[in-house]
Formats: structure tokens, sequence, C-alpha cells
């Protein structure tokens, strides 16, 4: 049987690829093809002549059999380099298959730091990493998978100054971020570069990929000419995320990512890959073309100054916690202040606004419970559902009205909930005096009470 198989394989053709192997896959008929790499290359001196020595033969075999692939997808993979940015949930998965596949050069760009609540998704890192450079922590992890591609961790962060440096130096871009300035910036540059990016995106249940900049294809600023307002942008820690999200995501990237490298075109050229994780459903969406006036792409010679995109997005590369400024110092308490009037008894409902799954998670014991988006439907039912909270507690009046202390995860929510309920409060005078607490629940395990668990 060996032997048939053995024959089964056209091994080299001269005429073409000089010294290269060229496998006919649809006749390699079983994983068991390895040993017939072996055999044939003991047996014909001629296949030695190949690039790829015998340990990449046998540890990419299952790959090379791939009549789509082949030694030349090998060997074109091995000369290529990418740049991963970001080396979180999107990036440990394309870093990690693409090494193992044998990239040449891997370059790992990230400024922070591995955490805790980071280890469900970012599965490169483990807990004896936690406050280390994640990109180094990927170097070291993958180095143990294949010691052969070249790591080059950056521990850095991606700004208008180094990004066309950066990105000059690589075949293919994969933008694995998590925030607009950066995918702006990251855009711009592999326009003004002439790179292809390959860019990916998960949230909660959701996933997104597309190729931009590639064969003719669309820009991101070409389907998103600006951004969107910086209020209406969620992010993981905000919204949450399942961790085999982006994994699903990343693997996605890290094919099409090899797909380009390798020689094989990319399917996501003007086509967008939706994943809803819930419904286990993907859809494929064709994308709006190259737009003619699109302020990059149709000019890219002349865009070689990098703005600034951290105002032009109205929201910060690198912070991941946005802090809003919705209401004055007056209509704000510190934590400590809050403690104060624990401390001191002073009448007051606690209001937390989180949603309910974060209220489940932990909470302080004698807050009242309306999540921010039933209180923003301000609805005849949502409004009756507090007055009859804030008349319960009618024994708690105070000269000015009912103290009403509004709390969140980190006091964003809580300035908005303010807001409406000083709307609602303006309508039903005498109703209450609304406050929030400054940095939340956050603020409050990190200065007053350390049991007190974050999230
Ligand atoms: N401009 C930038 N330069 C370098 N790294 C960046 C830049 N923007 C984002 N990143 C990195 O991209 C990664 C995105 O990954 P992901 O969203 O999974 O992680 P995270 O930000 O650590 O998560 P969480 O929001 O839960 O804290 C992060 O590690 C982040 O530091
Ligand atoms: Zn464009």
């Amino acid at each position: 049987m060996a032997e048939k198989e053995t024959d089964s394989l056209t091994l080299v053709d001269r005429s073409t690829e000089r010294n290269t192997a060229v496998f006919h896959g649809t006749k390699v008929k079983s994983c068991s093809s390895l040993l017939h790499l072996h055999e044939a290359h003991e047996l014909l001196p001629e296949l030695s002549k190949t690039s790829l020595s015998n340990p990449e033969i046998l540890r990419y075999s299952r790959q090379l059999v791939l009549p789509e692939f082949g030694v030349k997808g090998q060997l074109n993979l091995s000369k290529a380099s990418v740049l991963v940015i970001g080396c979180g949930g999107l990036g440990c998965p394309v870093a990690q298959y693409l090494a193992a596949a044998g990239i040449g050069r891997l370059g790992l760009l990230d400024y922070d730091v591995v955490e805790l609540s980071n280890l469900h998704r970012q599965v490169l890192h483990g807990e004896n990493r936690l406050g280390t450079s994640k990109s180094i922590s990927i170097a070291k992890t993958l180095r143990k998978l294949n010691s052969t591609v070249d790591y080059v961790p950056y521990h850095m962060i991606l700004n208008p100054k180094n990004a066309l440096k950066i990105i000059q130096q690589y075949d293919v871009i994969a933008d694995c971020s998590d925030n607009v300035a950066t995918r702006y910036l990251i855009n711009d540059a592999c326009v003004v570069a002439n790179k292809p990016l390959v860019s990916a995106s998960a949230l909660r249940w959701e996933g997104q990929l597309t190729v931009y900049n590639y064969q003719q294809g669309p820009c991101y600023r070409c389907l998103f000419p600006t951004p969107p307002p910086s209020e209406t942008v969620t992010n993981c820690a905000d919204g949450g995320v399942l961790g085999i999200v982006p994994g699903i995501m990343g693997s996605m990237q890290a094919l099409e990512v090899l797909k380009i490298a390798s020689g094989i075109a990319s399917s996501y050229c003007g086509v967008m890959l939706m994943f809803d994780a819930l419904d286990g459903r993907f859809r494929n969406i064709r994308i709006r073309g190259k737009k003619p006036n699109c302020v990059v792409c149709s000019n890219p010679t002349e865009f070689s100054v990098l703005q600034d995109y951290e105002a032009f997005c109205g929201s910060s590369a690198s912070d991941k916690c946005r802090m809003l400024n919705l209401l004055s110092s007056e209509e704000r308490l510190s934590v400590q202040e809050y403690k104060t009037i624990l401390d001191d008894r002073v009448p007051h409902i606690l209001l937390d606004v989180r949603p309910q799954p974060e209220y489940d998670i932990c909470r302080l014991a004698h807050s009242v419970h309306i999540p921010l988006n039933r209180l923003e439907e301000k609805t005849e039912k949502w409004i009756s559902v507090l007055k009859t909270k804030v008349s319960e507690l009618s024994h708690l009046q105070n000269k000015e009205g009912k103290n009403v202390i509004v709390i969140c995860k980190l006091g964003n929510d809580s300035q908005k909930a303010v807001k409406i309920l000083q709307e609602i409060s303006g309508k039903e005078t005498d109703l209450l005096v609304a406050k929030d607490i400054q940095g939340g629940l956050l603020a409050w395990s990190k200065n007053i009470d350390p049991t007190f668990p974050q999230y």
C-alpha cells in the first residue's frame, strides 16, 4: 500500500519549479502521506534540492500535501512577514496559527500588560505572565511552539509617529486592535505603505472580518469616512465578549493572512464576514468598493503626514476606560464622600444603574437596581417604578428633597442616569436630588473596600 501511494506523488516539476517538489494533492489520499514524503525523499535524491529541510517537510507535511498550498505556498510563507497589531483576543489566535504554519517573521505589537480578565480569551498568556508585556508574552509562548519563526515583539503603542515606519517593514498587516482611533491609523498607514490589511473585530457574541487595501478593494475609510460618535462605541470591558468569539474571528483572520502571504488570494476583498455566535450563523455580505474621493486612497502620496487620530475620533487609542464628563463637580461625589454619607447615616437612596448581569456579579447590599436602559426609556412604567422606590423611602426626605445617589461600574453610565433623573425631577417637582459617584464601583473597590470584587 505504501508503495502504491508513493507512486501517486509527482515528485519534481522541473519545467516550472526547478528544485521544487510539486505534490498532486488529488492523488494523495490520506494523512498517511507524511510517510510517503519521507520515503520519496530517501528514494529520489532530486527532492533534496527543494529549499525545505527535512524537519520542515515533516513539520508542515499536512499542509504541504494540499494542492492549493504545496511547497510553493510553504516557501512563500517562510519568506513572508506579518505584523500583528494588538496581542489580545484576536492577536493570540492570529499569531498562534501563523507561527504554527511557518510564517517567516512575526511582528507582535502591543503597549499593554496581561491582566487576569484577559485570560479567558487571550490564550497565549498565562497566570505566570500577569503584569508582563503582552507582546513579549506571546513571543515567549510561541517560541516553544515553533522556534524557527523570527519573532519581533514591540512593547509600545502604535501612534502616528511610529506607525508608517513599522508597517513598512512587513508584507501583511493584521489589525487586532480594539479602538477606532487605532483602526484609522492602521488603515491610513497601510494605504500609504501599500500593504494589505486583514481586519477583524469581536464583541459580545458577534464578529466581523474583511480585507482592506488589497487587489483594488476599498480601504477602511472608503467604507467609514467619518468615525462613529465616541459615546456609541463599546469595548470588551463594557460590552463583554465570549472568549471563543475572538478565537474564531482571529482564526479566520490568520487564515486570510496565510492565504495572502502564501500566494493564494484572500476571499474577503470587498466582502465582509459577519458571525453571530448566538445564532451560530456566518454570513458574507458584499461591501462598497473603493470610494473615488476617499481622502486617503484617492491620493496616498499626498497623505504622508498621519494626523491626530484621537482628536479625529474623539476617543483615546489606549485608555480602556473612557471617562465622560457630563456633570458638574457639585453633582458628583467621590467614593470617600460617599463613605462619609454612609458613616454619618445621611438619608439617601443608592441607585445602581448597571445592566442586570453586572448587578448579579456584585452589588452594594443597600442599593436599589434600575438599569440605565430602563431609565433611558423614560416610559411611564419606569418613572412610576422609580417614584415608588423613592416614595417607599419617604422617611429619607431631606430639606432639599430626596437624595438619590447613582452608581455604576466606572462612573460614566451613572452620569447619564443623573441627567435623566434631573429631567424627570424637573417635571415631578420635589421628587429628588440626584448625584453620581465618580469612578463607580471600581473606585469603591480600589479606594474604600478592597474586598469588593473588580471585574
Ligand atoms: N494603538 C495601539 N497600540 C498598541 N496596542 C494597541 C493599540 N490599540 C489597541 N491595542 C491593543 O490591542 C489589544 C486588543 O485586544 P483586546 O480587546 O482583546 O484586549 P484588552 O484591551 O486587553 O481587553 P479589555 O477591554 O477586556 O481590557 C489590547 O491588548 C490593546 O492593548
Ligand atoms: Zn479609501
